[in-house]
């Protein structure tokens, strides 16, 4: 993909294909005004989209050679003021799928092209509206299915770190070309760079990138979900209880199949945190080939897991304390709940003397829907410890999180080199790979690959 400014004009449908009530047909470009204003035609009086105001909106005929293609709002947005910082035409017409395509066609025949996916975005980005953690930010909204994600990637559109890193990075490029300075100057033994206010910084950006790099567990996990392994016994009921917990929250947000015995996943959003539960292969001994490779699948997804299901039949637990031990001697450092399904077959008897031996143990019936609430009541709990507070900067993106640690990385280089006392030409380029790092980030430092990549992901017509 082609990622140089250039002054096309480009067209994309902003709303989802298909049949809706109305539908949004997005231009931008230099000349995207003056060739929609050659097609339209102002229901009341005889108005000049070129003349109008930016930002306002003008009734009227899309009109292809006297034919009458809709009746539409048009809103234009004029150069500098618009998304993409170029004159950008909105077009809403009605949803029908045969309008959508009449009015794409007619002006992709008079001299605009089709959008590439996110090209209005890098658009923005190219022209300044907005960093490149910004613009990743705008996909990651139009994906965000949970409340926690949605905060993650509205934090991150709105500035989030990248004001902070963009801030540290001028600073240490201040620095660099002191630095510099002084190698040029080298013979006279000159030093235009503060050794003190150059160690504060070093020390000051060392700390924020740590606090940042920090942030990318939570990050990651409010981004893509807790995963959440339900392991047991083939039979205990995993399966019931993921379809329990689909229906009850009512927010089944995807439902992923692997290849055969492998593990199912499905993501469930609960009091606004994604869990993505790994339904597993029953772990049981077994001669079977290909039920022993699921088993070991099983394993690995407890290990990738960050929070343990392990789930009971309520008609075994004569062993139950052995059952626990075993799986917590397997996995000393993961959280595990142990959960007794089919608590519809106990008396009330046995369920209180069970609670009694064991008090943390949640005991429902995955069929019956009894004790759910429990489970997730509990879940959200856990949850909440590891919770983002309002203003608390996370990071969420891989690649910002890749970026931070190499910066990290070469900062460190630098304050070893402080510390002891070699000469500064040695750890310039330390310096230099520093805001390297950094400026990967706010896109300060690019190149075509990676805009490429990153706008490729995007969907069309944003
Ligand atoms: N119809 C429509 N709805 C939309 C968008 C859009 O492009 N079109 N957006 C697209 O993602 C989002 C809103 N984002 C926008 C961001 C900036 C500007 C804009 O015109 N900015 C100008 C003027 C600012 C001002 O007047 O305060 C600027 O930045 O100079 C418009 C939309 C969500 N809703
Ligand atoms: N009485 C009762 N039966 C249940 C309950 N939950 C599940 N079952 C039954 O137990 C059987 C096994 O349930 P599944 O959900 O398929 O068990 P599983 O653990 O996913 O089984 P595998 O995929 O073979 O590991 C089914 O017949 C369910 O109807 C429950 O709460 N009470």
């Amino acid at each position: 993909m082609n990622t140089a400014i250039t002054n096309d004009t480009i067209i994309a449908l902003a709303t989802s294909s298909g049949v809706g009530a109305i539908a949004v047909i997005r231009l931008s470009g230099e000349k995207a005004i003056e060739i929609v204003n050659d097609f339209f035609q102002s229901k009341y009086t005889n108005k000049d989209l070129t003349k109008v105001k930016s930002h306002t909106i003008h009734l009227g005929n899309i009109i292809d050679n006297q034919r009458i293609i809709d009746e539409v709002l048009v809103s234009v947005f004029k150069n500098p003021n618009s998304y993409t910082g170029e004159n950008v035409v909105e077009i809403n017409c009605h949803g029908s799928v045969y309008i959508q395509q009449e009015i794409l066609q007619l002006f992709i025949k008079n001299g605009v092209r089709n959008a590439n996916p996110g090209e209005f975005t890098l658009r923005a980005f190219l022209n300044g509206k907005m960093d490149l953690s910004q613009a990743e930010a705008v996909a990651d909204l139009i994906s965000s299915n949970s409340a926690a994600s949605h905060q993650v990637a509205l934090q991150q559109m709105r500035g989030g770190f990248s004001n902070e890193i963009q801030n540290l990075r001028s600073q240490l490029l201040n620095f660099a070309s002191l630095i510099e300075l002084e190698l040029d100057f080298s013979e006279e033994d000159v030093e235009f760079a503060d050794r003190t206010a150059f160690t504060n910084l070093v020390n000051k950006i060392s700390a924020v990138l740590k606090r940042l790099i920090d942030s990318f567990a939570l990050g990651n996990v409010l981004k893509n979900g807790i995963p959440v392994a339900i392991v047991g016994e083939p039979n205990v009921g995993k399966s019931t209880l993921l379809n329990t917990l689909l229906n009850e929250e009512k927010a089944i947000v995807s439902h992923i199949e692997g290849t055969t015995r492998d593990a199912i996943e499905d993501e469930i959003s609960i009091d606004g945190v994604t869990y993505r539960f790994i339904d597993t292969a029953g772990i049981r001994a077994t001669e079977d080939f290909v039920e022993n490779i699921g088993i070991q699948k099983t394993f690995q997804n407890i290990e990738k897991a960050q929070l343990v299901l392990h789930l009971i039949d309520s008609k075994k637990i004569t062993n139950i304390q052995q059952t626990i031990k075993e799986l917590k001697d397997k996995y000393p450092s993961k959280k595990i709940l142990t959960i007794v399904n089919k608590a519809d077959l106990l008396s009330v008897e046995q369920i209180s003397t069970l609670k009694s031996q064991f008090s943390n143990l949640i005991i429902l019936s995955a069929k019956e829907k009894q004790g759910i609430h429990d489970l997730t009541t509990t879940l959200t709990n856990l949850a909440n410890k590891g919770a983002l507070s309002n203003n608390e900067t996370i990071v969420s993106n891989s690649r910002h999180f890749e970026s931070l640690n190499n910066a990290f990385s070469a900062i460190k280089e630098v304050q070893k080199g402080i510390e002891n006392q070699v000469s500064t030409d040695l750890f310039a380029i330390d310096i230099r790979q520093a805001l390297f790092h950094l400026g990967e980030i706010t896109g300060e430092v690019t190149t075509e690959d990676l805009l490429g990549n990153i706008f490729a992901n995007f969907c069309i017509g944003k």
